[in-house]
């Protein structure tokens, strides 16, 4: 298996929002010495991107341009990573609540998803790499070597996201967080083009109960595990 990748596996860690995905990406990343790639801010920065040039979500010949168009970089930060889209940092205005809901919808558009798997497979190809997302390990790395599947009930992950609000100052009440944590799964899991699902080789991991740091050692654990066996294999 690494012997076909230059520097190591890939792991894919995918889940509905508000599972742990992009807190636990990034401490496996450094446990491991990986690069981490937040595929969500990718779908991100073209949600951006497209509200700004006035493209409406559906207008897929204007997405497909303004995709041509746009390059996504990740530029290490200390401890962070920042999102540039043609060379401007986006990485704080990327991540409103109202960014979220039309990424979801945006990113249910053919040709962003076409655009955006072309930049991840290049991205992660060499291995050494931890993509989180939705489709990672049924679309864009069929073939990763580890794979989980992140989540938790919609409850628990509204409430992380609503204490995340508050500590941001922001009036949302838990209510309206919990129901947009479940209308974006609706999105995500009845979209036509590569929808939220669990890929069948992925180990399932329900975080409901589990601490960050619980499910960092199942992680840490499962690929040191494929490691090993890799390297006898
Ligand atoms: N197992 C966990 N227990 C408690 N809080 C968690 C856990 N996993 C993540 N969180 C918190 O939940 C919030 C959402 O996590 P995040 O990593 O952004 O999820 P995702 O990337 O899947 O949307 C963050 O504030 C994070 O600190
Ligand atoms: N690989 C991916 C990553 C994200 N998306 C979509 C689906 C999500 O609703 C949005 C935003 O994803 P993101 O991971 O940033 O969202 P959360 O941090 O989990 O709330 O993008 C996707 O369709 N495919």
């Amino acid at each position: 298996m690494s012997a076909v990748r230059q520097n190591g596996v890939i792991v894919a860690i995918d889940g509905p929002s508000g599972a742990g995905k992009s807190s636990l990406t990034k401490l496996l990343a450094r446990r491991l010495g990986y690069i981490h790639i937040d595929t969500g801010a990718m779908f991100r920065a073209v949600a951006l991107m497209s509200r700004r040039a006035g493209i409406a979500s559906d207008d897929d010949a204007g997405l497909a341009e303004l995709c041509r168009e746009l390059e996504i970089t990740f530029v290490r930060d200390g401890e962070t990573c920042r999102v540039l889209a043609n060379g401007e940092d986006v990485s704080t205005e990327i991540r409103s609540e109202e960014i979220g809901l039309l990424t979801s919808a945006i990113s249910a558009r053919k040709p962003v998803r076409e655009a955006l798997l072309t930049m991840q497979r290049a991205m992660g190809a060499k291995g050494g790499v931890i993509l989180e997302g939705r489709d990672i390990g049924t679309v864009v790395f069929p073939d990763a070597e580890v794979k989980f599947f992140l989540s938790a009930s919609a409850e628990e992950r509204g409430r992380r996201r609503y204490l995340e609000l508050a500590a941001r100052g922001d009036a949302a009440t838990l209510e309206e967080t919990i129901a947009k944590v479940i209308q974006r799964d609706r999105q995500d899991e009845g979209r036509e083009h590569a929808p939220l699902r669990q890929a069948e080789d992925a180990l399932p991991i329900d975080s409901t109960n589990l601490s960050i740091d619980e499910v960092l050692t199942v992680m840490e654990n499962t690929v040191r595990e494929r490691l090993v066996q890799g390297a006898k294999g």
